[in-house]
């Protein structure tokens, strides 16, 4: 199934060529990954993954670390932002404790589990955040939930995170494997002041340079040095759903470096990959362009929590919606005329 195939198939439909404009190219995008003209979005999965973060010791975020279990609360009781979205999209959703600092969560509802690798990562200001085993290990948990997605039928898959912290480690990957300052990777987070600013740049600027020289020979270190539990995992997750057939479906700066990291690592990832929105970050649009992705929304989101993905899915079921359910122009008995 190539792309002229489906661009074919969509122009024998009735209506006139092209006129769907860009619903056309994410039809096109669904079929070609896929491998199937009917190519859909059902069933469908968001996993969510949480890990904790070494760095918020040295000042880069505004919130305490403690907030990430607190939201990870808060998902399972189906009351945060992620948890709305997915059930007013129809999305199933799945949340995943893959490094989350404090206790374990004791009794848990199905969609949860705990898989937890590391009891948070060391901070990236002062060496690695995490060692390639640890790195490894949470690229396989995220591998394990995309094979069981796939295993379960799932078409579409979205990538969530929640880990305070992470645009940090999401910043620094970015300037790593894109080659942008680490000034133009750095943003505010979830509210971070100029003080805050200013520290993280610097963190982050320290850490690319500690990195950069391994990653032409050695990228999975260089990259695990960078780390975060959940964008390992997700990186994992993206790789392995591309390899199953499935569509991904990106979410913004924090995921998106999980594709940057699932790109280097399983070159012709991107394929695979539609780009949900653009995140406020700063950051995001080097990184989506450097992946050669055009995000639909452009919406000033910047949660994180898979919300953007989940906002630009519509989109998608649109773009199923034409590929299956509209008549050929020869079977109502009309020629082209374009
Ligand atoms: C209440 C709350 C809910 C969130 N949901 C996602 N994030 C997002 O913000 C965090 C990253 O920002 P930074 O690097 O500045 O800490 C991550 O947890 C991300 O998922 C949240 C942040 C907060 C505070
Ligand atoms: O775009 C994101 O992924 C994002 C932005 C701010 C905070 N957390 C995540």
């Amino acid at each position: 199934m190539t792309e002229t195939d489906v661009r074919s198939y969509l122009d024998a439909l009735a209506k006139p060529r092209g006129s769907l404009g860009r619903l056309e190219d994410i039809a096109v995008r669904l079929a070609v990954t896929q491998r199937r003209i009917d190519a859909r979005t059902r069933p469908r999965r968001i996993v969510l993954f949480a890990g904790d973060h070494g760095c918020v010791s040295d000042g880069v975020s505004a919130w305490p670390s403690a907030v990430t279990g607190m939201m990870v609360a808060t998902i399972l009781a189906g009351q945060a932002t992620s948890s709305a979205l997915a059930r007013a999209h129809d999305c199933p959703l799945r949340l995943v404790d893959v490094g989350v600092f404090g206790p374990r969560i004791a009794a848990a509802p199905s969609f949860f589990r705990d898989a937890r690798i590391g009891d948070g990562t060391a901070s990236l200001a002062h060496g690695a955040a995490m060692d390639v085993a640890r790195f490894d290990a949470a690229w396989q948990v995220g591998a394990q939930e995309a094979d069981r997605a796939a295993d379960d039928g799932a078409a579409l898959l979205i990538a969530g995170e929640m880990g305070i912290g992470n645009t940090t480690p999401a910043a620094a990957l970015t300037a790593l494997l894109t080659g942008v300052a680490a000034a133009e990777a750095v943003g505010r987070g979830a509210g971070a002041d100029d003080a805050m600013l200013a520290v993280k740049s610097q963190i982050v600027a320290d850490a690319v340079a500690r990195a950069a020289p391994l990653l032409s020979t050695d990228p999975m270190r260089a990259i695990a040095m960078i780390g975060g539990y959940e964008i390992a995992a997700i990186a994992g997750f993206f790789a392995r759903g591309a390899a199953r057939g499935a569509t991904l479906l990106l979410d913004g700066y924090v995921a998106t470096a999980g594709a940057l990291v699932a790109e280097r690592l399983a070159p012709g990832t991107v394929a695979a990959m539609i780009a949900g929105h653009r995140s406020a970050e700063p950051g995001h649009a080097a990184a989506l362009a450097h992946l050669g992705l055009d995000p639909l929304l452009d919406w000033h989101m910047r949660l994180g929590e898979g919300s953007g993905a989940l906002v630009a899915l519509p989109l998608l079921d649109a773009a199923a919606a034409v590929l299956n359910d509209v008549v050929r122009l020869d079977a109502i008995g009309a020629e082209r005329a374009d």
